[in-house]
Order: structure tokens, then sequence, then C-alpha cells
């Protein structure tokens, strides 16, 4: 692939106020300046990184934490062949990553047959970013030619049946942060990425659902597979029970920090969308109850689950992959 050129990606959906609409720096509630990331500037992020390696990926892995740790051998991201690994630091724009069990790499390579780029590490709203600011790894996939994201995420279980373990495919999400006005497509619209007004409610492709419980199948891992509702909260503090049992009413199934708003860009720029949750801990919804949750059991739960992960992940990057394929023969 050419590196992108900028006039020939514009088509005619471009608004051409949309450029100058821009703001070059946005400022957030507490007062701390991000420079705004335009379709140009991204464009040259994705040029950068086309430059860097052969590979032309047509997926895209988020990897959740503990799910592509360095130190995490045969993890999610370890399981790609040929990999050549660019540090975010390394990466024009990009933000870096500050969460342990995140270790900041974009990974090009192959999953099987299909070219891939994996995030071994994403952004959170905790971490200080904006959500824009957190989704521009989705954008950037999206102009490197990717069309379908894999979002992985590491989430306490809220529905009872649920256990330590678990992989939940998401089939809807609740956005919170959205409902208090946070949302990645806040801020002026470019029609490049996409409409002003995108539709949220096949955001989770049925096809891909159903692709996953076909795998689960043959995997022989059907009844660690549930498939629910996913919220994300801006964190970085586990829930009340009180939050707890509210989410749980509103048909939450399982709660994180994370994806709701990676989603929603991906389905902005017309991405598929698969997402699935590891299931790390079950949620606190009782006064009577100990247990308190934290990080460290999410990483170890994660670790405890590569080989799984690993394995599934794989064979829904082919699955999808060839439905794609039949898709646009
Ligand atoms: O969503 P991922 O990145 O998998 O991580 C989840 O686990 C962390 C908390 O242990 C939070 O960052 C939460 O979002
Ligand atoms: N918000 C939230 N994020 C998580 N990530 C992993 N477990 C949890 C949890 O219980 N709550």
């Amino acid at each position: 692939m050419a590196p992108i050129n900028v006039d020939v990606v514009n088509d005619s959906k471009v608004a051409p106020t949309a450029k100058k609409a821009l703001p070059e720096v946005e400022t957030d509630s507490n007062g701390q300046e991000h420079k705004r990331y335009s379709y140009e500037t991204l464009v040259e992020t994705a040029n950068f990184l086309l430059s860097k390696t052969s590979v032309r990926p047509t997926i895209g892995v988020i990897c959740g934490s503990g799910m592509g740790s360095y130190w995490n051998e045969g993890s999610l991201a370890e399981t790609i062949t040929d990999a050549q690994c660019v540090p975010y630091e390394e990466i024009p724009n990009f933000p870096v990553s500050t969460v342990e069990g995140h270790h900041g790499r974009l990974v090009f390579g192959h999953l099987g047959d299909v070219p891939v780029v994996a995030m071994q590490g994403r952004f959170h709203y905790y971490e200080g970013y904006p959500l824009w600011k957190c989704c521009l790894p989705v954008r950037v996939m999206k102009l490197l030619g990717v069309q379908t994201l894999i979002a992985t995420n590491a989430a306490g279980g809220l529905n009872p049946n649920y256990k330590i373990g678990d992989i939940m495919i998401v089939k809807d999400h609740i956005n919170m942060m959205g409902f208090a006005g946070n949302n990645p497509l806040h801020g002026p619209n470019d029609e490049r990425f996409g409409p002003r007004f995108p539709p949220m409610n096949k955001a989770y492709r049925f096809e891909y659902r159903k692709i996953a419980k076909e795998v689960a199948k043959e995997l022989n891992i059907e009844n660690i597979v549930k498939e629910g509702v996913y919220t994300c909260l801006g964190g970085p503090n586990f829930e009340t029970v009180a939050e707890l049992n509210m989410l749980k009413m509103v048909g939450v199934d399982a709660v994180g920090m994370s994806t709701v708003h990676e989603v929603i860009t991906a389905r902005h720029c017309d991405m598929n969308v698969f997402a699935m949750s590891l299931i790390t801990n079950e949620c606190v919804t009782s006064y009577d109850l100990d247990a308190e949750a934290n990080h460290e059991e999410v990483l170890d739960v994660g670790r405890m689950r590569q080989d799984i992960l690993r394995k599934f992940v794989k064979q829904l990057a082919d699955r999808f992959a060839k439905a794609k394929a039949n898709e646009n023969p």
C-alpha cells in the first residue's frame, strides 16, 4: 500500500468546512490542553506506520488488561507471527500507555493467514486522556486499511450466572459516560471519518457474534462463553455496591473502563466490530461480602485464560476474514 494521499482518501463525502472547523487545541475540564488530531495529522501517523512495516492489516485487535502483556508469554499479542513491533513512544501523535498490563506498542503481523495489527496496550479515560484521544488508534487503524475491529477487555461480572474466567461476547453496550455528554465523537465532525449522527443499534455485528458462538463450540469452550451487555465507567476506582446494583437493574452484565468509546469510533468510520469481555472478577453486589476488586486479580485471570483467548481470537480472525471475503468477492 502506497503512502496515503489525503487528496485521494478525501472522497466526495468530504465536507469542505470540516478541516477548518476543527480547533487545534482542546482544553479538558482540568485545564490541561490536548492538541486535536485532524484527519491530516492521523494520515501522517498512518503513513509513518506504513513506512515501518510491510504488513497491511485488515483486522485490528485491542488487547485488554492482562491479555497482551509483553511479560505474558503466550498471550494474545505473542500469538502474532512475523511480528513487527512499534512502541507507542516512536509513533508520531500517539499517546503512551501508563497502566500495568498494557505494554504500549503496536504489533503488526499475522494471525494464521490474516494480516493484523494489535494494540498491546490501550488508552483509558482515567489515564487523563480525553475520549477522542483514547480512540485515536482506531482511526489510525482505519487509515491503515483495517476493516474489522476485535476489541477485548477485562471486566467485572455482574450477571450472577457469570464466573471468573468466562468470556462474554458483547452483544450491546450502555454508554454511561455518553449519558453525561462525554463521547469520543464530541466536537466538530469530520465527514471523512463518518457521519455526524451515526446509528449504534447494530454496533456489534450479529454475523460475527454468531460466528464466535460457532467457534466456541468447535473449540469446546461453549460452557464458558456467554453473551451480554457491557458498560464502561470512567474509573479508575472500582464500583460501589449501590452503583453495581443500579447497573444490574438497567441490564448490564459486565462492567469495565474501556471499549465503548472505541466501538463508537470504529462504527463511526464504518468498521465491523466484534468485542468480548474476559470476566476477571465477580462484582460485589452485597454489603455482606468481604471481597474487593483489584487490578492484580484482573491481570492474573488474563494470564490464566491466555491459551484459550489466543486460540479463540486466532480462529475468530480467520473466520471474520473469510466472512468479509465472501461479502466482497
Ligand atoms: O478494559 P481493559 O483495558 O481490559 O482493563 C480493565 O481492567 C482495568 C482494571 O483492572 C481497567 O483498565 C479496566 O478497563
Ligand atoms: N469498572 C470495572 N472495570 C473492571 N475491569 C475489570 N474488572 C472490573 C470491574 O469490576 N469494574
